[in-house]
């Protein structure tokens, strides 16, 4: 164990120095961090990635790698990282797995063999076998390992470049990913930073591995650390959940009820026509109470679109603004989404701070650097001809609004997107994304009323969410609701499989004040709404719920 006591850290004032977390920041070695819900994982790794570049821990001109699964996370940690320190920004290199291995492939393809060689250029799939000119998504970090293995010379080049490598979520890390991971930086001359939570382990479907933490502890001999303060959840919401991780873990029902668990509730309604009209009104109430409708999430296990339909109508009736996670959120969290609402914002709105981000975005995806004069020239014509051909449109016209994002991406150059993000090589990709955010902006244009309402209705900022609960974990909401607590719903549930308990537990832990579970007895987008549940594979968990972890129970 070594310490860096003579240091400094000097977070932002709401960071709340917990000993558990400063002894995380001060620690200098390897670290395998198991952290509880609401912990302040993300946070964490931003603070610790600005302690180690403003002390020289990682010294200029080394960096640290940020890891992990999805776009969306990498640029959320980016940003956290970027408001704190213009230093550490520059130094902080944030990539899903599929990206880095594929910048290993583009970088030193030619350390396969002939056969095994993808020519350049070659485009990314989603379907179908590899070829030479096409590479499926999954064989990419596959062939990143047989280059580092062939090439003992590039995991030196990597350990020179990065001290510290972040990896995020590490419970859902893959067998394939750990090993990249583990080649790459096997001399331990770089540090590795694994933190994840194991009671969130949902991804085991998809071949996270089991004994991640095992393989990593035995093979990096890191500290083990625990954070365990939940900085999300009310006292109410964590006394239920104290109660109910028992099971997560155990697998057991405990039976001592818990003494409070206020606001967390269980319903119980013949029909989902009775369950829309309750909970439509209930999400009216919350509203003028004052909570903004982007504060509550409502989650189904499956289908969200036709689980909440009926929900969704009658919120429409009410005016309230919604919406339901599927493909076009999909769209809209992609690189290319956030560029296409920020061009839209800053040609709408004439929102200063979208027009930030839009130089930003062009500033990361060329890697420019403002000290050159190249680079500064480079920007300043991107900025001229974004400037010259907003004052040519109308923005009455939604297809002339359209045409401006494409002219604009294709001035910042696709080809860097393509480079940057390895699913910009699919071109069937490229356009279903482009597809799903031009229908939606036609759809919601002659709805709206007002530029400041398309924006709004388009990025579904200001909207109660509704999302399946794969698409809600990492995020945290004042109000979840988990509609369709239903056999027909949880199919493949038992209370013998840990990776369903976890799924419950992280629709759960998304709650910061209020978690409500609804049950119907009939529902219409199953069978006609004609089929009565059995719900016995539910029962053990609702009467748990109930009896234990001190959820009301109310029948409609
Ligand atoms: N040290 C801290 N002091 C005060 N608030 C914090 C601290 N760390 C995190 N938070 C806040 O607590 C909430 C949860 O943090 P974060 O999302 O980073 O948790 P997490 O561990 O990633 O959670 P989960 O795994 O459940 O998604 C956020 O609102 C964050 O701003």
């Amino acid at each position: 164990m070594s310490k860096a006591k003579a240091f400094t850290w000097d977070p932002d004032d709401f960071i709340i120095q917990t000993d558990e977390l400063k002894d995380i920041i001060f620690e200098l070695s390897s670290l395998s961090i198991l952290a509880g819900p609401g912990a302040g994982k993300t946070e964490m790794l931003a603070q610790k990635s600005v302690f180690l570049i403003e002390n020289n821990i990682c010294p200029w001109p080394k960096k640290i790698l940020f890891l992990t699964f999805k776009t969306e996370a990498a640029k959320n940690v980016k940003d956290r990282v970027s408001a704190r320190s213009e230093l550490t920004k520059e130094r902080f290199s944030s990539k899903t797995y599929h990206a880095f291995a594929k910048s290993i492939v583009d970088k030193f393809r030619l350390s396969l063999s002939e056969g095994e060689r993808p020519d350049t250029g070659y485009d990314i799939i989603f379907k179908g076998e590899s070829t030479k000119q096409k590479v499926h998504i999954n064989d990419i970090i596959k062939l990143a390992i047989k280059i580092v293995r062939n090439n003992g010379k590039i995991s030196t080049l990597f350990t020179a470049s990065y001290t510290h490598i972040f990896l995020d979520e590490f419970q859902d890390t893959t067998i394939e990913q750990y090993e990249l991971i583990s080649i790459l930086f096997s001399s331990q001359r770089a540090k590795l930073i694994c933190v994840g939570d194991l009671n969130q382990s949902i991804m085991r479907w998809a071949n996270a591995d089991p004994e991640i933490y095992n393989k990593f502890e035995r093979d990096f001999s890191p500290e083990k650390k625990m954070l365990v303060n939940n900085f999300r959840a009310s006292e109410n919401v964590k006394s239920f959940l104290s109660k109910f991780v028992i099971f997560v873990e155990s697998g057991k029902f405990d039976n001592l009820p818990v003494l409070t668990a206020g606001g967390c509730s269980f319903h119980f309604f013949d029909d989902d026509l009775k369950e829309a009209d309750y909970f439509s009104s209930v999400v009216e109430e919350k509203i003028s109470s004052g909570i903004l409708p982007s504060e509550i999430c409502v989650i189904t296990k499956q289908k969200p679109l036709e689980y909440t339909q009926k929900l969704c109508d009658r919120l429409k009736g009410k005016e309230i603004q919604h919406v339901v996670y599927g493909a076009f959120q999909d769209s809209l969290s992609e690189p290319l989404g956030v560029i296409f609402s920020l061009i839209l914002e800053c040609l709408l709105s004439r929102s200063p701070k979208a027009w930030e981000e839009i130089n930003e975005f062009y500033q990361d995806l060329h890697y420019l650097d403002l000290s050159k004069h190249y680079d500064q020239s480079t920007l300043h014509d991107f900025v001229n001809f974004f400037s010259s051909k907003k004052r040519e449109v109308n923005i009455k016209n939604v297809d002339e609004i359209i045409t401006f994002i494409n002219q604009v991406i294709k001035k910042m150059d696709f080809k860097a997107f393509k480079a940057k993000w390895p699913q910009y090589k699919s071109k069937d990709f490229v356009d279903f994304t482009w597809k799903e955010l031009t229908a939606q902006l036609k759809k919601i244009f002659p709805i709206s009323k007002s530029a400041c309402g398309i924006i709004s209705l388009f990025c579904g900022k200001d909207a109660v969410q509704i999302m399946n609960i794969h698409k809600c974990k990492g995020l945290e909401y004042k109000v979840v609701l988990l509609l369709g607590f239903e056999d027909d719903a949880f199919w493949s549930y038992s209370d013998s499989s840990f990776e369903e308990r976890c799924v419950l537990y992280v629709a759960f832990t998304r709650a910061k004040d209020e978690i409500i579970v609804s049950q119907s007895l009939t529902r219409s987008c199953i069978s006609s709404g004609k089929k009565q549940h059995s719900n016995t594979k539910l029962a053990n968990v609702e009467k748990y719920l109930v009896e234990i972890c001190g959820m009301d129970y109310i029948r409609h």
